[in-house]
């Protein structure tokens, strides 16, 4: 998911980004321009103050006098502008990481399960919190200090050559050496820090895998292994970070020996000028001021450049995620109030290259109706049901509601006329209330009781001490299966669908709750059409027709009555499931 753009790529595109607030980027550059060159004037009035003020035979106190009130305005003119500067990069800086955000967030919107499936939440979650934070911290406290830092050794450079050719010159073998090192720094801090970021995107990962499933953990006694796993993806994150520092203070050192060299080597050069008359006492005085104030720029560009390499690897991060085609692009069309589901020719395979699952499948579900899909473990009911309900997109023909493509079709539309209700996993935590609002935000507390109690589920609220507002745990954990299964059909009464898309339940619910949600089920779907992976008998015969999917498509279709005179593969099905209970 890395995109290796160059960094100048990084910060085009950053630049069009922020094209809606280039004005107010424009004037914050030049508030710094003028900040950074206000800050520079001292060691200049100084100079002007010492060969005209002092130096000669009578110390002059009125130009003393003028060049300390000309250093006092600008003082003060440059803390007013670079209060104004710091609010209006605040805000640029603010805009842009909230615009980026969302972005992300609508662009992750967009994919498809099949894309959540193979990119873990840890790393959506590492994109959204730590790589945005990254790039929060960097605007605030990197990006300014870091132009100033520029522009001050840009403007530094030019006044060095003013004051003295010579020394500037003098300057010039510890400054080569101190471009080298740079050089070098950025190229081995680049790697450095995109490693350190993916160390961490590994530990969060594994972190919320292992969380999420901590009931497996403990059920297979896999606590030890758990703990060596994250304490082995914790030193690899701390190995990375050392790395990361090593070079940093290496770098630091060798800035060091360059400035202190430099300034030697100004005062031995200087010295033998001023002798021969070639500088002038303010001139040599005022080019080591300025030396000295080189050295906090260049030294905080080490530190600066760290905080921009990690906010460069997040962006680089972010802009790799916000790359990645969209799968599940949204349609602007609208549906018709009546219509059958349909899938026409449809294909699919779950990635180029490997072989399709399903070809050629043709199935209708008029309004009303309610089909079954049996066959074999792996022949492909899932896929086909997830199609239905667009979880995905089939790779070759099409699934249609009312003859519209569902890939034209609005999102809000869509999930209006088909529901898919999948066997577990549909809860997340928040109260109940919650939980059911996630399909109706404006409904009211009533309607919500109202949803529950017409799937059956009135008495188990009234029961519940927190009613409504009882929190359910994450995944829905603090609830039986059975009632997250309860909780889900009730969301299809709230949300009115037309057409339910059913994984029928097999997780061991006891006979009393399976009844209970078997009664659940018949209430939730009558009068809507449903689609349902029947894993019981009675759903398949209380079908109006069944298919059966084998080798990857509808092998037989057709009533109960039907397909056991054909003698077909549902016959076969049903000998083998009554032989089997
Ligand atoms: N996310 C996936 N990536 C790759 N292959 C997959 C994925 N999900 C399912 N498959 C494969 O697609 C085929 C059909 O799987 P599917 O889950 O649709 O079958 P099924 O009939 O529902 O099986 P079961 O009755 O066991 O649930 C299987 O070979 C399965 O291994």
């Amino acid at each position: 998911m890395t995109s290796r753009r160059s960094p100048d790529g990084l910060l085009v595109r950053t630049l069009l980004l922020l094209r809606p607030r280039w004005p107010m980027v424009a004037l914050a550059v030049m508030l710094l321009a003028t900040t950074t060159a206000t800050a520079l004037a001292g060691p200049w009035i100084l100079r002007h103050a010492i060969d005209e003020g002092l130096v000669g035979d009578r110390p002059d106190t009125g130009v003393i006098t003028r060049a300390g009130i000309l250093y006092l305005s600008l003082a003060v003119t440059g803390l007013v502008l670079s209060r104004l500067q710091a609010e209006l990069v605040g805000r640029i800086g603010e805009w842009f990481v909230r615009e980026l955000r969302s972005r992300t967030v609508d662009h992750v919107m967009a994919m498809s399960v099949r894309y959540f499936d193979r990119t873990p939440a840890g790393v959506l979650v590492s994109r959204l919190t730590a790589d945005v934070d990254a790039l929060q911290d960097a605007v605030q406290l990197g990006v300014v200090p870091f132009t100033q830092a520029v522009l001050t050794l840009v403007f530094l450079v030019a006044i060095l050559f003013a004051l003295s050719w010579q020394l500037a010159l003098v300057c010039a073998l510890p400054a080569a050496a101190l471009f080298a090192a740079t050089v070098w720094f950025r190229r081995a801090s680049r790697s450095a820090f995109a490693r350190v970021r993916d160390r961490v995107a590994d530990t969060v990962t594994e972190l919320t895998e292992r969380l999420a499933g901590l009931r497996v953990v403990r059920a297979y006694r896999q606590e030890a292994s758990t703990i060596a796993s994250l304490r082995g993806r914790s030193r690899r994150q701390l190995g990375a970070n050392i790395t990361a520092v090593r070079l940093q203070s290496c770098y630091l050192t060798a800035m060091e020996f360059a400035t202190v060299g430099s300034i030697a080597a100004v005062l031995a050069a200087g010295g033998a000028l001023a002798t021969r008359d070639a500088v002038t006492v303010g001139t040599l005085s005022a080019f080591v001021l300025y030396l000295l104030l080189a050295f906090e720029p260049v030294q905080s560009l080490s530190f600066l450049v760290t905080t921009l390499e990690l906010a460069a690897a997040a962006l680089r991060k972010i802009y790799g995620l916000l790359d990645e085609p969209v799968d599940l692009p949204e349609g602007t069309r609208e549906l018709p109030a009546v219509g059958s589901l349909d899938a026409a020719n449809v294909g699919f395979r779950y990635a180029d290259g490997q072989p399709d699952v399903l070809h050629a499948v043709h199935l209708t579900i008029s309004p009303g109706e309610r089909v079954a899909l049996v066959g074999p473990t792996g022949a492909g009911k899932s896929t086909l049901a997830k199609l239905m309900a667009r979880l995905f997109d089939p790779t070759a023909g099409q699934v249609r509601y009312a003859e519209v493509d569902l890939r034209d079709v609005t999102r809000r539309a869509l999930r209006s006329r088909v529901v898919m209700v999948a066997q577990d996993g549909q809860l997340t935590t928040g109260t109940l209330a919650h939980n059911l609002r996630a399909v109706r935000p404006a409904a009211t507390d009533g309607e919500l009781a109202g949803a529950l109690a017409s799937v059956g589920a009135g008495d188990w609220l009234e029961r519940l001490p927190g009613g409504l507002a009882t929190e359910v745990g994450e995944g829905g954990s603090l609830l039986s299966a059975g009632e997250r299964q309860l909780v889900a059909l009730a969301r299809v009464c709230l949300l009115d669908a037309d057409v339910v898309v059913l994984d029928e339940a097999t997780s061991g619910l006891d006979p009393g709750t399976e009844r209970l949600v078997e009664a659940a089920v018949v209430a939730a779907t009558a009068d809507r059409a449903v689609l349902v992976i029947a894993h019981r008998m009675s759903t398949v015969r209380s079908a109006d027709r069944i298919a059966v999917v084998d080798t990857g498509g509808v092998a037989e279709i057709g009533t109960h009555d039907e397909l056991l005179a054909r003698g077909g593969r549902y016959a076969a099905l049903v000998t083998a499931f009554e032989t089997h209970t």
